[in-house]
């Protein structure tokens, strides 16, 4: 069941049967963010979803586990807060990654480094985070200290979606309820002392804002995994691509080729090791994901037409 916003309020809805048959893959059904076409039964409360509307952005990550499967994540976002929190767990690598899906999304990505009241030196990390997110808008917030809040009223305006993204517990739902000015989702500290089942039946990940501005809030995730990301690689490491294109020979892998300009720049310092070394973990990354899903296709191709010899063979001779 889907939980629907329509113009005659919050419905309940299911997918109908000749859509079910026609869905091949994940990204066929509805996620959430999705404009969808639904006759509605009156007096009833149900409905029927019978399309899912061109999706103007999507935010993916593989599923999680050996599957090669995609997981939508959010669609038709405008912009995507990845959402950091300046504690212990603060990592750079970890914010590249999340960049590479958010520029594959289509959607903008805003890096949001949160609970500042936990940390000495924000502005120094900010800076740090500046060096790999090339044109990407930094904000330091605080929900706690209610801290660089007022700036982000500019990206929820009428008609614009933002998602928020980041790991588990860096503080999503806090601030979707400082946004709202009202606790409407349930945060970490509350859940603790509640019985466990409670919040998921009151969980709501798309919230429309008085404004008219809509709040998707995403189940924190422990790891994102890539998903056919290729452009979003280029447009994240703009830096290390621009620097391969004036490398001397086109196919250059930067070992030991000569006059190769990656080389050059990691000796003079102006591209950080551990910069590129990222690139080049996330660009294996996506080789693998993209080799293993098309061995996939391969075998589903392969099984597809045994089945119409099997019928052709089955068929009585002429
Ligand atoms: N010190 C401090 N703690 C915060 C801040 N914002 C949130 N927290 C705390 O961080 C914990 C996790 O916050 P949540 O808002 O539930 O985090 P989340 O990202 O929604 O977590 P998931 O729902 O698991 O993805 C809670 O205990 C919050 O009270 C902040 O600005 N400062
Ligand atoms: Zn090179």
């Amino acid at each position: 069941m889907y939980r629907v916003l329509t113009e005659s309020g919050e419905l309940l809805a299911e997918i109908s049967g000749k859509m079910r048959h026609l869905a091949q893959r994940r990204e066929d059904y509805p996620a959430v963010g999705d404009w969808v076409v639904l006759s509605v039964r009156p007096g009833e409360q149900r409905a029927m979803i019978h399309a899912v509307l061109p999706r103007k952005s999507k935010f993916s990550r593989k599923v999680a586990g050996q599957v090669t499967e995609e997981q939508i994540v959010a669609t038709n976002v405008d912009t995507v807060f990845l959402v950091s929190a300046l504690n212990q767990d603060f990592n750079v690598r970890r914010i590249e990654r999340y960049l590479v899906m958010a520029w594959e999304s289509g959607a903008n990505p805003v890096i949001i480094l949160s609970k500042a009241d936990l940390c000495a030196e924000p502005e120094r990390l900010a800076s740090e985070v500046a060096d790999v997110a090339i044109g990407v808008p930094i904000h330091i917030i605080s929900s706690a200290e209610n801290r660089g809040l007022a700036a982000l009223a500019g990206y929820m305006t009428q008609g614009h979606t933002v998602a928020l993204l980041g790991s588990s517990g860096v503080g999503k739902s806090t601030l979707v309820n400082r946004i709202y000015g009202k606790e409407i989702l349930a945060t970490g500290d509350i859940r603790e002392g509640d019985d466990k089942g409670k919040h998921t039946t009151t969980h709501r990940e798309l919230i429309m804002l008085p404004d008219g501005g809509i709040l998707i809030d995403t189940p924190g995730m422990r790891e994102l995994q890539l998903w056919g990301a290729e452009d979003g690689l280029s447009t994240s490491f703009q830096d290390v691509e621009a620097l391969a294109d004036m490398c001397f020979y086109q196919d250059c892998r930067h070992g030991s080729e000569p006059k190769c300009a990656v080389k050059a720049a990691l000796a003079d310092g102006s591209l950080d090791q551990d910069r590129y070394q990222s690139y080049v973990k996330l660009q294996k990354e996506l080789a693998y994901l993209a080799r293993k899903e098309d061995k996939g296709l391969q075998a589903a191709e392969k099984a597809k037409w045994k089945k119409i010899h099997q019928t052709l063979k089955n068929q009585p001779h002429r």
